[in-house]
C-alpha cells in the first residue's frame, strides 16, 4: 500500500521563520507561490528583471527578485522553470547561494533523476510534484480543494527533508488532495509516460483522429467538434468525480456498450506493446537524450508541432465554436 499523506500528517510550522523562493512563474510558479503565501509562508519569486512574468508576479502582489537574489534569500528553493533551462539556471544562479541546511526543490525529477542537476551533499534535495496542470493548482486551491502530490527525497542532509516536503506540499493545497509518497525515479518514469501515453500525447491524438475520421467521412467540422473534442471534458469530469462507474452510469446503456465492444478494437495489443516501448524509451533515458538534443538544436519538433496545431481545423473550428461560448472563458 502507498503512503499517503493528508492535512493532518503536515505541518506548516517547518516553514515557519523560513523563506521559500519559487523561481519561475509560469504554469506551476504562479500557482506555488500564490498558494504558499495565502498559507502564510513567506515567498520570494525569482526571475529575469524586465520579463513578462515579473511583471505579472510583481501585479499579484508577491515579491520578486532576480534569480539568483532570490536563490540566496530562499531557506527553500523551489525550482519552476522549464526542465530544459533548469541546469543552465540552477548552475549559474542557484547553486552558488545554497548554504548549508537550505532545501532545493523540485516538481518534477527530470533534472535529478537524468544527471543533469547535481546538488551539494549540505542540502536536502526533494520533490514536491502535483499530479496536474499548475492552472489547476492554483484554481483548485482558491475553490477549497487541492491537487493530489507526489513527494520524493533525494537527500535528508537536515534529517527533516520529510517534514519539509509535507509542509510544502499542504502550502500549496497538496495535502487537501493527498500526498503520496515515491521516488525521484519511479515520478519521472510514470510522468513522463502517463503525459505522451495517455494525458496528454494519447488523449489529443485520439481526439484529432476521431474529428478528422468524422470530417472526412462528410459530418459537419462543427459537429465533429463537439462530438470528439468538447464533449470529452464533460465526461472526464465524471470520471474526475466518481470513476469509470459514474460516467458509464451517467451515459446511455448504447454508449455503455459501444464502450466495452469498440473501445478494445481501438487501444489493441498493438497499441499495448508500443505503450511498453514507450516505457522502455523513457527508462533506459532515450526519450530524455531525445529532449535534451531536441532544445540543443532550437526546439525544432516542438516548433513544427506547434506550427501544426494552429494552423489544423479542429483549432479553427474549435476557436469559433468557444467564442459562442463566453460561460467557458478562461480562469487564470
Ligand atoms: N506545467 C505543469 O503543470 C507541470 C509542470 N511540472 C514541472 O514543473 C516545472 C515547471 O514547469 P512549468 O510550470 O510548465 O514551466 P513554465 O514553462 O510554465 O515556466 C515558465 C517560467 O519560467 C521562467 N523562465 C524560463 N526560462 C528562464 C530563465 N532562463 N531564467 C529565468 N526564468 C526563466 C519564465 O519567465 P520569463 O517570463 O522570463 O520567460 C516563466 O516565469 C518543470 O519541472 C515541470 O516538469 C510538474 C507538474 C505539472
Ligand atoms: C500531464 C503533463 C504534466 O506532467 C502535468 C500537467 O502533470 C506536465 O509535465 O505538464
Ligand atoms: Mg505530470
Ligand atoms: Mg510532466
Amino acid at each position: 500500500m502507498a503512503n499517503i499523506y493528508y492535512d493532518t500528517d503536515a505541518n506548516l510550522a517547518h516553514l515557519e521563520g523560513k523563506t521559500v523562493a519559487v523561481i519561475g512563474y509560469g504554469s506551476q510558479g504562479h500557482a506555488h507561490a500564490l498558494n504558499a503565501k495565502e498559507s502564510g509562508v513567506r515567498v520570494v519569486v525569482g526571475l529575469r528583471r524586465g520579463s513578462a512574468s515579473w511583471a505579472e508576479a510583481e501585479g499579484a502582489g508577491l515579491e520578486v527578485m532576480e534569480v539568483a537574489d532570490a536563490a540566496r534569500a530562499g531557506d527553500l528553493v523551489m525550482i519552476l522553470l522549464p526542465d530544459e533551462v533548469q541546469a543552465q539556471v540552477y548552475r549559474e544562479q542557484v547553486a552558488p547561494h545554497l548554504e548549508e541546511g537550505d532545501a532545493l526543490l523540485f516538481a518534477h525529477g527530470f533534472n535529478i533523476h537524468f544527471g543533469q542537476i547535481r546538488p551539494p551533499e549540505h542540502v536536502d534535495v526533494f520533490m514536491v510534484a502535483p499530479k496536474g496542470p499548475g492552472h489547476l493548482v492554483r484554481r483548485t486551491f482558491t475553490e477549497g480543494g487541492g491537487v493530489p502530490c507526489l513527494v520524493a527525497i533525494h537527500q535528508d542532509a537536515t534529517g527533516t527533508a520529510k517534514a519539509r516536503a509535507l509542509a510544502y506540499a499542504k502550502a500549496i493545497g497538496g495535502t487537501r488532495g493527498g500526498v503520496l509518497e515515491t521516488t525521484f525515479q519511479e515520478e519521472t518514469e510514470t510522468d513522463l509516460f502517463g503525459e505522451q501515453a495517455v494525458l496528454c500525447g494519447g488523449v489529443t491524438e485520439l481526439m484529432r483522429s476521431g474529428f478528422e475520421t468524422l470530417v472526412a467521412a462528410g459530418y459537419q467540422p462543427e459537429v465533429a467538434y463537439f462530438e470528439c473534442v468538447h464533449e470529452m471534458k464533460l465526461i472526464v469530469d465524471l470520471i474526475y468525480e466518481g470513476g469509470f462507474e459514474r460516467m458509464r452510469h451517467s451515459i446511455s446503456n448504447t454508449a455503455e456498450y459501444g464502450d466495452y465492444v469498440t473501445g478494445p478494437r481501438l487501444v489493441t495489443d498493438e497499441t499495448r506493446a508500443e505503450m511498453k516501448r514507450v516505457l522502455r524509451d523513457i527508462q533506459t533515458g532515450k526519450f530524455a537524450r531525445d529532449f535534451l538534443l531536441e532544445n540543443q538544436v532550437g526546439q525544432p519538433t516542438l516548433n513544427a508541432g506547434r506550427r501544426a496545431t494552429a494552423s489544423s481545423q479542429v483549432a479553427e473550428v474549435g476557436a469559433r465554436l468557444r467564442k459562442m461560448m463566453p460561460f467557458i472563458g478562461r480562469k487564470g
